[in-house]
């Protein structure tokens, strides 16, 4: 895009979001500062990004007779999945026909939904190092694929699912039963199919945020922003830290599986590499051996430490890349981030202590203003810079620990 209209003006410039949630949100804003015409998508009403979005709209995402009547009465000139949990078919079928281009493309939406279409085009296409693994759409099958083929101790999940939800670690045969009931019990759309995967027993992981955009003479150019180390608990993040120390082969290795996935998934239905924006690349590190574990072809909740490390974080680089502009990756200063959880399941929830989060040193808040707490419901996150990274996750886990999310 080379010519950017006033908002809410025929000739706006719009963009659509699909999922609207706390990434998003961040989106919307760093679209609305270039002047853009924005509409938040959600599956409920309120979500944090149609709180600061121009037009506010709620449907039932993976749907596709809900979705393509949307896209095609709003008429946006960018489609941007902010979730996996879409009728990703429909949006391949509206960017063949030329009414919508989907961000970085469909073919990466509908490859990136579910766990069974980017692993297998990982390991299996690009033959890139990872965990063993395999898909299974019963308890009979789980049961077999972990005797035969994967072993103790091992993951597994829903196919269908993030933030960790239904997934679990198996140790032995005893916990094979919970695992699968668990699995049925929280994928995003009940599909009865898992993946499992052989437990990888790495030393540190990372987010390899990797950025493509337009260079000056119109070819996309891959740029890559310092690596972000994260802790997770039950699958989930909890704290995230940028940079993340690597020795220099593994971080070769890491931006090269990068490189490899990021070129295909911004290859588009028509098979030329126009996929534009950001990606949030999961590996697993050991001394210089290097997993490769899924990847976000948007912004990534462990990035949310951009927001106070570098000059433009991975929200402004999403929106900057989309829209055919340039971008800047590089560090501000090292920093960390640590979530808030809900920690009750209530409506409308409140938040003491914000002021004595706040006096931790170089710290910053954000609450998403989720409408619905839920005990593990992630309800803001804590922001800490620090020329030492070990000071800025003290800090950033210090300033979280003081917001008090309860009921009123
Ligand atoms: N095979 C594995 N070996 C070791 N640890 C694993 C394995 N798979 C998952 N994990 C751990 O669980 C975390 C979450 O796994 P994964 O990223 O697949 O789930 P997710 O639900 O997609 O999470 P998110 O949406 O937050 O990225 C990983 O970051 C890692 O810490
Ligand atoms: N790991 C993926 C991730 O962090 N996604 C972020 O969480 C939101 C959903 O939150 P919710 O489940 O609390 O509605 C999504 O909309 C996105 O912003
Ligand atoms: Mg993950």
């Amino acid at each position: 895009m080379t010519t950017f209209g006033t908002p809410l003006s025929p000739h706006a410039t719009k963009v659509m979001l699909l999922g609207s949630g706390e990434l998003g949100k961040e989106v919307l804003i760093a679209l609305q500062r270039l002047g853009v015409e924005t509409i938040a998508t959600d599956r409920y009403d309120n979500a944090p990004g149609q709180q600061v979005a121009h037009h506010a709209r709620t449907i039932t995402m993976s749907d596709p007779a809900q979705l393509r009547a949307l896209i095609e009465k709003e008429r946006p000139h960018l489609v941007v999945p902010e979730i996996e949990a879409i009728a990703t078919a429909m949006l391949e079928e509206l960017e063949a026909a030329g009414i919508v281009r989907v961000v970085p493309t469909a073919r990466a939406a509908r490859l990136t939904m579910d766990r069974e279409g980017i692993r297998r085009l990982a390991a299996e296409t690009l033959g890139l190092p990872t965990s063993p693994y395999v898909f299974c759409d019963s308890l009979d099958e789980l049961q077999a694929a972990i005797a035969t083929k994967i072993g103790y101790p091992c993951v597994v999940k829903p196919v269908m699912s993030s933030s960790g939800k239904g997934q679990s670690k198996i140790a032995g045969p005893d916990d094979i039963q919970a695992a699968w009931d668990h699995a049925m019990a929280g994928g995003r759309v009940s599909h009865g199919r898992v993946i499992v995967e052989g437990f990888i027993d790495f030393d540190y992981e990372i987010t390899q945020l990797t950025v493509r955009a337009k260079g000056a003479d119109g070819q996309i150019e891959t740029h890559f922003c310092e690596p972000i180390g994260h802790v997770q608990v039950s699958g989930d993040y909890v704290e995230s830290w940028q940079p993340q120390p690597m020795a220099a082969a593994a971080l070769r290795k890491s931006r090269n599986i990068c490189k490899a996935v990021t070129d295909n998934l911004g290859l588009g239905h028509d098979g030329q590499p126009g996929g534009l924006g950001l990606f949030g690349v999961e590996l697993f590190v050991k001394g210089d051996e290097v997993w490769f574990s899924e990847v976000s072809p948007r912004p990534h909740d462990t990035g949310m430490v951009t927001m106070c490390t570098q000059w433009q974080n991975e929200f402004e680089l999403h929106a900057r890349a989309i829209l055919g502009l340039p971008v800047n990756t590089a560090l501000k200063s090292p920093g960390a981030s640590a979530v808030i959880y809900g920690g009750v399941d209530a409506q409308g929830i409140v938040f003491d202590g914000v002021a004595d989060a706040l006096r931790v040193p170089n710290t910053d808040i954000r609450l998403f203003g989720k409408p619905e707490s839920f005990v593990k419901r992630r309800m803001g996150v804590a922001l800490a810079f620090d020329a030492d990274v070990n000071i800025a996750r003290d800090n950033a886990k210090l300033a979280a620990s003081r917001v008090k999310p309860h009921v009123v």
